[in-house]
């Protein structure tokens, strides 16, 4: 079978919905499409493959800023992508993905990263397992809050388009500093608010609260009630996408509504981070019930740019060998210097210290992969007795990085 490829066009967007949607054993009559999706879709950053005139694969990209260690820089969010079942295992994916990555390095952005729908699809490409996401499903009669209510802060909850601009400034407060936050601009919002029937699975609509601290909107959640009831009695589910929160008090304010609404016993949470505070502010944490899978996933393209960008936690000198098979400007020897404040990154001849390939170098890129880990896995080799030590505690962040919404 013989296929084309090409940039997409506005026009396609629907076709392309089609063809992903179907290739997730979806339809587009069991889903609204919003105007919000529409909104956000770039035809020029997005690739078709076609079979004659048929649309039978797609890769795109969304351009959004995101935060990584000390720093906030363009990136490339790969999404929708997918191959008809009746054209799949013919190198469509492989085509799409591997062009896209050469776009994107031609764009100027450092990382390109997506959510998986399953990991094993993306690691041949050079992705690595960049973030760590911890699920929650919590028994609310099981773990209680250690601190009592707190003074001199209150809580509204309503419409999220009702309290958006207050969400906007808290989600603001908290974006710069967490590794894996993504810009939201007017589409995103919409995007991010969008809350079509059919993708609710039971639950009602969506609800948000916002907490107000002396100086204004300091936090803000996201949740949907699933009302349900055994023959005990009320049994609800309060489904939360993840708790936004620049400060202790704001984010044990906001738990505590959502730990204890009426009719509901369990609060699930999607999208926490692996230090998620949580942890450490209930009386029974294993009650909290976390399951751990991989989270976002990241390709370096542009080896130089992308560990200049961000910040170090530790200063750091070391030099790197990196095998690309895609770019052979990324393979080589790189030599990183690093601080809190700033950092380099040059081509070098000298002696290297650590030996990786670019998957192993993306898995560190936000300081979810840990050297210390990834050496033990047999994915990073020393050289140097000590490197992996430094390089462990120069890229780690006191921040976990976490994927913190699908896009
Ligand atoms: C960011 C996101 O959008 S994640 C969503 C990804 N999409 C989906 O999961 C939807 C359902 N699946 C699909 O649409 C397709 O099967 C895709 C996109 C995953 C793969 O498309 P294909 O065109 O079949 O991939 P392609 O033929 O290029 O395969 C490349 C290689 O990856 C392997 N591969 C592809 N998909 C998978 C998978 N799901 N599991 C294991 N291996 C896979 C192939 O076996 C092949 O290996 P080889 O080179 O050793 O022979």
């Amino acid at each position: 079978m013989s296929f084309t490829v090409r940039a997409a066009t506005p026009d396609d967007h629907d076709e392309i919905l089609r063809t992903v949607m179907t290739a997730f054993h979806d339809s587009m009559e069991e889903n609204e499409v919003s105007d919000a999706e529409r909104q956000v879709f770039e035809a020029e950053r997005s690739l078709i493959a076609l079979d004659g005139e048929e649309v039978v694969g797609h890769a795109g990209i969304y351009t959004r800023d995101l935060t990584v260690p000390g720093s906030v820089i363009p990136a490339a969010f790969v999404t929708m992508v997918g191959v008809r079942g009746t054209h799949r295992r013919q190198g469509i994916a492989s085509t799409l993905l591997r062009q896209q990555l050469v776009d994107v390095r031609a764009t100027g952005e450092a990382v390109a990263l997506l959510w998986a729908s399953e990991g094993r699809i993306y690691q041949r490409y050079g992705y690595g397992m960049a973030t760590r996401r911890l699920r929650l499903a919590i028994d609310t009669r099981e773990a209680r809050l250690l601190e009592p209510r707190a003074k001199d802060s209150r809580i509204r909850g309503g419409a999220p388009a009702d309290l958006l601009p207050d969400i906007v400034e808290a989600y603001e407060l908290v974006r710069a500093e967490r590794p894996g936050y993504i810009s939201r601009n007017k589409q995103w919002w919409d995007f991010v608010l969008a809350d079509p029937a059919s993708r609710r699975y039971g639950g009602g609509p969506r609800r948000a609260i916002v907490h107000y601290g002396q100086s204004g909107p300091d936090g803000y959640a996201f949740y949907r009630v699933k009302q349900q009831w055994n023959e005990l009695g009320p049994d609800g589910v309060v489904q939360v996408n993840n708790v936004v929160a620049a400060n202790p008090v704001a984010y044990r304010e906001l738990w505590r509504f959502l730990l204890d609404m009426d009719l509901t016993r369990t609060v699930s949470v999607g999208f926490a981070a692996i230090d998620e505070p949580i942890l450490d502010m209930v009386n029974e944490p294993r009650r909290l019930g976390a399951t751990l899978s991989d989270g976002l996933w990241l390709r370096i393209v542009n080896v130089i740019d992308a560990l200049s960008a961000r910040r170090y936690a530790a200063p750091l000198d070391l030099v790197l060998q990196v095998e690309d098979q895609l770019f052979p400007q990324n393979t080589g020897k790189f030599r990183i210097t690093g601080l809190k404040t700033g950092a380099h990154c040059v081509l070098t001849t000298d002696q290297p210290d650590l030996v990786l390939d670019i998957a192993t170098l993306s898995a560190l890129y936000l300081g979810g992969g840990s050297a210390g880990g990834l050496a033990a896995a047999g994915r990073i080799q020393e050289l140097r007795p000590g490197a992996v030590a430094e390089a462990h505690a120069a890229f780690t962040w006191h921040h976990a990085p976490a994927g913190v919404e699908m896009f």
